[in-house]
Parts: structure tokens; sequence; C-alpha cells
């Protein structure tokens, strides 16, 4: 008989197959074992779709009855758009549940687990919790805080330069490390880079290098409206961009960006608070927000506290210079004491790069 870690592995290993697809909602995997044997399995694809448990006992047929079911996420047990697990598993008779880990939103945790048990279910809680966690970590950070889990990211070379001090920067890091970052993209909600970048660099911000990807929204940090009317951001209409400026910015400019695919949110004060921007950006459901710099950019995110995840990027070239610029800029931390650390997640070789991802230690 295999242990119920076996079975709630392959449920996490379901579970993955809708990351990047189930914003606002969190992926979850189910395993549908009776006898000793898999009779169903599913995964939670898309919002407004079916959830992992419904697809694993349809699958499973008259076999569900009596059988073990095996679940990343605690089951719902309220109505949302579709209709409770948890009322699902009691109808289909099943004897016994084993749950990676409760439902973060205060609303609705332990609810699913007391009705299970109400009814006489079996329930046994917390087998690969760690990992189950780690599947919904935006998931659960947007719940808890209605903002964006915020993950920084940047490329530099191995003396920690983004570009040379006459703001070359094509390129640093390989194709290879280049793909990756598309990929963390097309997992995410929004991109967002400042104004400086867009005149720099002239990026598009989508995701090309990996097959049938969605575009995250786009959004450009531009306090005075500076985004150049010929950038590819504001004309490519490849997918929305949104320009966030200060208060002070003019409506007879703004009005010169309509008819573009543009949508320019104002700030209520002349200069974009971080906080402020995060809460605006998660009461449009912005559930996962990737920052891909430039320095400025990086440095009032660190400064403002708001960032839940560092991806470091470090190609083997020396770019040298004092005049040369270092990913996070802003004021920084006058004193050793002060400074953000970070757990190292992982650290891993793409082509010739490093990647390093990294965690603030909220103390
Ligand atoms: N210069 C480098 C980077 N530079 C990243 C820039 O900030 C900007 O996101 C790019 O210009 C993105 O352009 P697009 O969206 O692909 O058209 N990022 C990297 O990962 N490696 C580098 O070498």
């Amino acid at each position: 008989m295999k242990q119920d870690e076996y079975y709630m592995r392959f449920a996490i290993e379901l579970a993955k197959a809708g990351i990047g697809q189930t914003s606002p909602n969190p992926v979850v995997g189910a395993v549908v074992v009776k006898n000793g044997e898999i009779v169903g399995f599913g995964a939670h694809l898309k919002a407004g779709e079916p959830h992992a448990e419904v697809h694993a006992l349809r699958m499973a047929g008259e076999k569900a009855k009596d059988a073990t079911v095996y679940v990343t996420l605690e089951p719902c047990s309220h109505y949302g758009k579709t209709p409770p697990c948890a009322d699902l598993l009691i109808e289909t008779g099943v004897k016994r549940v084993i749950i990676a880990t409760t439902d973060p939103n205060p609303l609705v945790a332990g609810k699913g687990i007391a009705k299970l048990r109400q009814a006489g279910i079996e329930v046994d809680v917390g087998i690969l919790k760690q990992e189950a966690d780690e599947l919904n970590q935006v998931f659960f950070h947007y719940i808890a805080t209605k903002t964006p889990f915020v993950t920084l990211k940047y490329a530099s070379s191995l003396d920690g330069k983004i570009a040379t001090k006459t703001g070359e920067s094509k390129w640093i890091t390989s194709e290879a490390a280049r793909r990756d970052v598309h990929r963390h993209r097309q997992l995410h909600d929004a991109i967002l880079v400042g104004v400086n970048t867009v005149i720099a660099d002239n990026p598009s911000l989508t995701v090309r290098h990996v097959k049938g990807a969605k575009n995250p929204i786009r959004i450009i940090l531009d306090t005075h409206l500076r985004t150049p009317l010929d950038a590819n951001v504001v004309n490519d209409g490849e997918v929305e961009t949104w320009i966030v400026v200060g208060s002070m910015v003019k409506e007879e400019k703004m009005a010169q960006y309509s008819g573009k695919h543009v949508r320019i949110i104002k700030m209520n004060q002349p200069k974009i608070v971080i906080d402020e921007l995060l809460k605006v950006l998660g009461e449009k459901q912005i559930t996962s927000l990737f920052v891909e710099g430039g320095a400025e950019v990086h440095g009032s995110f660190i400064e403002a506290k708001a960032v839940n995840q560092v991806i470091a990027y470090i190609a083997p070239k020396v770019i040298g210079g004092k005049d040369a610029p270092a990913p996070i800029g802003g004021s920084g931390f006058a004193q050793m004491a002060d400074v953000m650390n970070l757990k190292i997640k992982s650290v891993e070789t793409i082509g010739p790069d490093l990647k390093i991802v990294a965690l603030p230690i909220t103390d």
C-alpha cells in the first residue's frame, strides 16, 4: 500500500498544471484512491471552471464511493462560481479525505473540514503542507493582503552592473536566461517597469519565447507622463498597458494618449506611493506583479518593503566602472542593521548564467 505522501505528491504535481492559468483562484490538485488503486484525478485549470475535486470525482465515477480523496487545499464549503466541493464529497459518499493545507481565507478556513467531519468522513490535515503552501504563495498573499505578490527581477553582470556606464545593456544574460524570464512573465498577472526603462530600452514586455502564453498587463510607473508616444508598449496593441501617473499630470497631456491602447491611472498624490499603487492594483485583481526595473523602481519597492521575492540573473561578465548602474537605486540603507535580509530559496545555472531566487526575511 503506497503511503499517503505518495498520492499527495501526485496531487501537488497535478496542481502545478494550473499555475499561471487560475488567477485569481489558487491552484489545486486532487487524487481519488480506492483499494490501493488511483481511480480518478484532476486539477483546477481556470477560475470559474470545475475545481480539482470535481474533475477527479467525475473520472472516478462509481468507484469514488468509500474511496480516499487526496487534495492539496481544503475543499471549499461556500458557493463561489461553482457549488461547494465539501458537499460533493459528502454526496459522493467518500470514506476519507486527506488535505495538505487549510484555506487561508479566514472566512472559510476550517469550515470545509468541519462539514466533512460532521458528515462522518475521516479527515487528516497537513500531509506535505509546506510544498502545498509554496504552490499558492501568490494566492495566499493576495487573500491576506488584497495586494499583489511582488517579484522583483533583475539581470546583472558578475560585478553587479545592469548596464554599462553609457547605458548599454543588450545583452547581459544569455538567450536561455531571457527565455526563463519570459516563463516567469507568463505566470504573472502584470509586469511593471519604470518610464526610464521604456525610454532607454523601448521594451515590448510581452511573452515571446513561450508558445501560446498569455501576455500579462504591462504597467509603466511614469510620474510625469513621459512615456514616448511611439513606444512599443503604447503602440503594439499586444496587450493592455497601464501608465501610472502622479496627480499633477494635466488632462490635456493625458489626452495625447487617447486612441492608444493604454489606460492612464492617476494617483491622488504628486509622487507615486508604492503602497497606494499596490492597493489600486489589488482592487483591479492583479494578484501577482513582476517588477523588471529599472534601478530606481527597484529602489522604491525595496524602500517600501513591498518585495515578496527576488529573482536575480547573474552573467559571467564584468562591466566595471563606478558610473555603471547597479540593480537597486534609490537612497539605499545607511546602516547594515537596516539592510534587507533574504533567505536563498534556490540557485541554478541557466546556460552560462546563474539564477538566484531569494525570499525576504520578514522578522
Ligand atoms: N538587458 C537585459 C535585461 N533587460 C531588461 C530590460 O529592463 C527590459 O525588460 C528589456 O529590455 C525587455 O525587453 P523585451 O520585453 O524583451 O522587449 N533583462 C535580462 O533578463 N537580461 C538582460 O541582459
